[in-house]
């Protein structure tokens, strides 16, 4: 469970203004919103990379206060977060034993189709490719709670439909994601829920 109490996230101007949500394991949620509106934060929140008001619990722990230590989520917010010297090989060696991963490296890099490019430097990657190892570290975590900004950004429409696939064996693995994307995204079809930021509110979408 993912659970927002009274939760308020202020910069220059106001984000959410107190609010209350739940979100259930094996379950997934989105996440919509104009530009702007806040759809980033609200994630960045749940993985405590920003200040917030109120409470927000992952799995029944407390995080309000943020701290250092064991990351509950998996959050890997876009591709420019990678370093472009390294390999996509040595982002998945490194997401495979901090998370103490039980799942083939090969099986992967082979679901993602990213043999061709999996030892060369990130920096000669389109967007897509990066795309796809970015989704390739969220199947290696072991997380019960993955939070994803926009994940088919750059991703062709087979890559679309591996990520559908991939999504949906999540959710019956008992895993709660939530994820943002625009309104048009055919992803939102396989939401339990969706929720649209307005007014510094989540309200939920009719679907
Ligand atoms: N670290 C920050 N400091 C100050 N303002 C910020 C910070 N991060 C985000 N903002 C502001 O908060 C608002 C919401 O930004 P956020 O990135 O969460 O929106 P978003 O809904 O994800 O947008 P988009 O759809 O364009 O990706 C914007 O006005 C942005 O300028």
């Amino acid at each position: 469970m993912i659970q927002l109490s009274d939760v308020s996230i202020q910069f220059e101007e106001p984000i959410l203004t107190n609010v209350s949500v739940t979100f259930q394991e094996g379950k997934i949620y989105g996440l919509v919103g104009a530009n702007g509106s806040g759809k980033s934060s609200v994630l960045r929140a749940i993985a405590r990379l920003i200040k917030y008001e109120g409470k927000i619990e992952v799995g029944g722990s407390n995080v309000t206060q943020a701290q250092s230590g064991f990351q509950k989520v998996m959050y890997f917010e876009h591709s420019e977060w990678f370093d472009y010297n390294l390999t996509a090989m040595d982002y998945l060696k490194l997401y495979s034993k901090l998370w103490k991963s039980e799942v083939e490296l090969k099986e992967v890099v082979s679901y993602w189709g990213m043999e061709d490019y999996v030892n060369r430097k990130i920096g000669k990657y389109s967007l897509g490719m990066r795309q796809k190892l970015l989704l390739s570290l969220y199947a290696l975590s072991t997380s019960r709670y993955l939070i994803m900004d926009e994940p088919t950004n750059g991703l062709d429409k087979d890559a679309v439909i591996l990520f559908k696939q991939w999504l949906e064996k999540e959710k019956v693995s008992g895993k709660l994601i939530v994820f943002t994307s625009h309104y048009h995204d055919t992803i939102f079809e396989l939401c339990d829920a969706v929720y649209e930021i307005e007014n510094h509110q989540l309200n939920l979408v009719d679907q």
